[in-house]
């Protein structure tokens, strides 16, 4: 009896303290034995050689829009899913908006997960939304399984994902309080982006720089800082996502100080990108909240390896090109929504550790072990440990590589970072014990559709 399906030797493990070398012997989709400086004994049906990549927890990526039922043009969950594997992600936990239906009941969640059981190459969660139409319906979407909620406090862009009034948000958080679960709020306010955004308009002020000016930082602060009062209020577990700014950072450490159950997310744009580069690169870099300055850019890096940062998710929210492109320079009307899904790591290693000195330590917690505790994972997900799923990325981190369209496994080959080097290579995936990704190519799974793109 060979005693492992799958071991992986001559790795360098990362760790939550530090990186080691160590062989991995996996069995039924699990990690039953973890070796240090030692090799494994025993046999496997197939063996991994390491030697030279550094082994990941696999990544949680908190948030995606994949959009799949409805919107199946602008992403999906196969092409999502693949672009994720290709990224070393090995859970998604999935938004309950832009699909149509959107996630806001228990037949949303059926339609979406019958979806993603038969067609996502990675595992998966599925976020419910909090609507102003649906508070009552919380609980049978918690049955359902969802992960945590999520809300809007501006306009969402989509006309079934209606953005939570206060008295929607106060009523909803003590709901989703005591359900024991966890609000995630996309946090901007509606007053200040609307009447900003009209004067704009009005005076036919429509550039990038336009777009992020009626989208300001103290938007977003002051969106936090009534979130807050509502979390303090009703007790409820509150996940920030997609902040711009260490400002809005900050905030929340304060509030974590009092004794707020409260995480924050940002994502690798925010990290990398820059209002310029918006100017430069044109709805293809449109996001909301929008991209800030180079100085925002250093101070929220500053934030992370500070480790008021939990969370790193991409925010992928795709659509066509058509969406995507301005012929008259209006940025006012393109989509707002980064596509991000198969970069992250990439961004994370290049600018952060390579470029500003991040640890892969902090990194790993961000995108992997901060997500599976926040969100009830660990330690099933977000540790590579004995008894853990055996979700892996394997790291060639010394190797370089240019972005190109074509290895870009989303629906449309968008992306701000074509042309881009980056050094740190994802070689091998692994979801459950099962090599889904290796060396640019999604191998066929069996209990995966093979849908055409
Ligand atoms: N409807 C969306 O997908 N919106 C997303 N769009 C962004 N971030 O520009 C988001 O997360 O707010
Ligand atoms: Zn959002
Ligand atoms: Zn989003």
């Amino acid at each position: 009896m060979l005693l492992y399906d799958l071991i992986i030797r001559n790795g360098m493990v990362v760790g939550p303290e530090a990186s080691f070398t160590g062989e991995i012997g996996i069995k039924n989709g699990k990690i039953i034995k973890i070796t240090r400086d030692i090799p494994i004994e025993g046999k496997a049906k197939e063996e991994i050689d390491a030697i030279g990549l550094h082994i990941f927890p696999g990544l949680i990526d908190t948030h995606v829009h994949f959009n799949e039922p409805g919107r199946t043009d602008w992403e999906g969950i196969l092409t999502g899913s693949k672009s994720l594997a290709a990224g070393g992600v090995t859970t998604y936990f999935d938004m309950p908006l832009n699909s149509n239906p959107p996630t806001i009941d228990a037949y949303g969640f059926r339609l979406k997960q019958e979806q993603a059981i038969k067609k996502s190459v990675t595992d998966f969660r599925l976020w419910g939304g909090l609507v102003p139409e649906n508070v009552q319906l919380l609980e049978e979407l918690i049955q359902s399984g969802v992960i945590g909620f999520k809300a809007f406090m501006s306009p969402s862009g989509i006309d079934e994902f209606h953005h939570s009034d206060d008295a929607t948000l106060m009523a909803g958080m003590g709901e989703i309080a005591r359900l024991g679960s966890i609000l995630a709020v996309h946090a901007e306010s509606t007053v200040m982006t609307e009447l900003l955004a009209a004067g704009k308009i009005k005076e036919g002020k429509l550039s990038a720089l336009d777009y992020c000016e009626s989208r300001p930082i103290i938007s977003e602060m002051e969106a936090v800082r009534r979130l807050l009062s509502y979390a303090e209020l009703t007790g409820c577990k509150v996940h920030i996502v997609h902040a711009s700014s260490s400002k809005v950072v900050e905030l929340i450490t304060e509030a974590k100080k009092k004794g707020i159950d409260v995480t924050v997310e940002t994502c690798p744009h925010y990290l990398s990108l820059t209002s310029d580069d918006f100017s430069r690169l044109g709805p293809i870099a449109k996001c909301a909240p929008p991209l800030r300055s180079s100085e925002e850019v250093e101070a929220l890096w500053k934030a992370l390896a500070n480790g008021e940062i939990d969370v790193i998710g991409s925010d992928h929210s795709p659509a066509p090109p058509e969406m995507k492109s301005s012929k008259d320079g209006n940025m006012f009307a393109a989509w707002g929504g980064i596509s991000g899904a198969q970069t992250s790591l990439s961004v994370l290693l290049e600018e952060g550790y390579w470029k500003r000195n991040i640890s892969l330590q902090k990194i790993a917690a961000a995108m992997s072990t901060n997500p599976a505790k926040r969100f009830g994972l660990y330690p099933q997900k977000g540790a590579v440990a004995e008894g853990s799923d055996a979700d892996l990325a394997l790291i060639s981190l010394n190797e370089s590589f240019t972005l190109k369209a074509d290895d870009l496994f989303y629906r449309h080959a968008h992306s701000p970072y074509i042309g881009k080097m980056f050094r740190g290579k994802n070689r091998i995936t692994i979801v459950k014990g099962s090599i889904v990704y290796r060396n640019g190519e999604i191998l066929p799974q069996e209990n995966t559709e093979t849908i055409p793109q």
